[in-house]
């Protein structure tokens, strides 16, 4: 059997994918040889030898210690652009309510109550306190043109916005998807000096931690609306807060709130709701599901954002699946090792990314207990996986 652990609530679409007969869902992670998780923090915990791999069922993984899983063999998946349609809709309403005071004027409006009769003429009268821009015309800017990205460069075109993109490392796949009137920024500066609203789509790394700033602040528009669907510590609060005070920023969106935006004027915090529809959970749930079976019962990688993608169909009467740092003469050792134990390699494909590789390799013959541990014990080698 296989021991699944859950640490946020996982859709039944992707958890119902599990065969009873064959997986079970435990308490302790301990227990576990695969974790199925959305946004709780995995920092702090220790993993047990038994767990394989870690499944993020969404986008952003700066939950998960990854180096630390690389270090341990342990793969992590993540679901490219499973919940990047519901993102872009709550962007699109993000957009508009930044600039119509929708927000403010709604909870002016229960302010209301109790007025009888009045409360026409009132609304009539206190109306101009909320009145805001229409997005036709202005200019967007987009930062971090990937799965979310793309989509919200694409739609804002049908509000009739100029749009201005920038991401320095645009996949060949995204580019394609990217409507032809997006202005291509070659900097940061660019979007700063030309936007009305700008709206982040980046991971949250140690590069763009802090990106929004007194800096970058003070480089954009006076009046700018931002919107942040990402993740908080792209922007930073004291820097933020000034620049709303100033007048510089009109509005600031926020998936992310903290104590200190919340209940200040200018701000629209919204409790992480970008990914939360039923169709985003069951499509994250899904595919994350799908990648820990494929893993867990044939060695294959898809999706990882720690390991490459390698995906070989079953050949020979078992399979190994080797997870080593990337450094020159692993192959030749385990294809040593194999064939000194009296074995004939079937088929075997061999993938890197970044400073680690995998090597999954099919043979013809019974593998003996000792193989893993001998294949194990070559320099280099992280983790030896069996798979029947
Ligand atoms: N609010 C939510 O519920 C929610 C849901 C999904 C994702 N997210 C967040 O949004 C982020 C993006 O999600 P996605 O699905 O579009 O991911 P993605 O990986 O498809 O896209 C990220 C893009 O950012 C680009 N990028 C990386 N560093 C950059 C930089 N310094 N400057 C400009 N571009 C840079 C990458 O090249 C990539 O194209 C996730 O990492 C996650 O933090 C939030
Ligand atoms: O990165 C993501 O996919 C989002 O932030 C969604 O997080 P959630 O799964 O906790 O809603």
């Amino acid at each position: 059997m296989y021991q699944i652990k859950t640490l946020n609530k996982i859709s039944p679409a992707g958890t119902d994918r599990f065969d009873k007969s064959k997986y079970a869902f435990v308490e302790e992670i301990a227990d576990a040889d695969a974790v199925m998780v959305r946004s709780a923090s995995m920092h702090e915990m220790e993993f047990s030898p038994s767990l394989k791999a870690i499944a993020r069922a969404g986008a952003g993984v700066n939950n998960i210690p990854i180096d630390k899983c690389s270090e341990q063999g342990i793969v992590v998946f993540n679901t490219p652009g499973a919940n990047a349609n519901a993102v872009k809709e709550l962007v699109l309403a993000g957009l508009l309510m930044s600039a119509r005071k929708v927000v403010p004027g709604i909870e002016w409006a229960k302010t209301l109550k109790g007025q009888g009769a009045e409360v026409g003429k009132l609304v009539e009268k206190g109306k101009s306190a909320f009145a805001g821009p229409e997005l036709m015309g202005k200019t967007l800017g987009v930062i971090g043109l990937g799965a979310i990205g793309v989509l919200v460069a694409n739609a804002a075109r049908h509000f009739g916005m100029k749009v201005y993109g920038y991401d320095p490392y645009l996949s060949v796949d995204t580019a394609w998807g990217l409507s032809r009137e997006t202005k291509h920024a070659n900097s940061l500066s660019e979007i700063y000096q030309n936007c009305d609203f700008i709206t982040l789509h980046v991971p949250l790394t140690p590069d763009t931690k802090g990106m929004i700033n007194s800096e970058s602040l003070e480089a954009c528009k006076n009046g700018v609306r931002i919107l942040n669907f990402a993740r908080g510590d792209l922007v930073n609060t004291e820097d933020i807060l000034a620049a709303l005070d100033s007048g510089k920023v009109s509005c600031y969106v926020t998936d992310f709130p903290n104590d200190e935006l919340l209940d200040v004027d200018g701000v629209i915090a919204i409790p992480h709701l970008g990914a939360s529809t039923p169709e985003s959970e069951d499509n994250c749930a899904r595919m994350a599901a799908m990648e820990l079976i494929d893993f867990l019962e044939n060695g294959n990688i898809k999706n990882s954002v720690n390991l490459p993608n390698v995906k070989l169909e079953r050949s020979g009467t078992c399979r190994l699946g080797v997870i080593h740092k990337n450094i020159p003469n692993m192959l030749s050792q385990i294809s040593q090792t194999i064939s000194a134990a009296g074995l004939n390699i079937d088929n075997l494909t061999n993938k890197s990314k970044k400073d680690y590789a995998y090597t999954v390799v099919d043979v013809d013959g019974l593998i003996s207990k000792e193989l893993p541990e001998q294949l194990g014990a070559i320099d280099g080698v992280v983790r030896v996986n069996l798979y029947r």
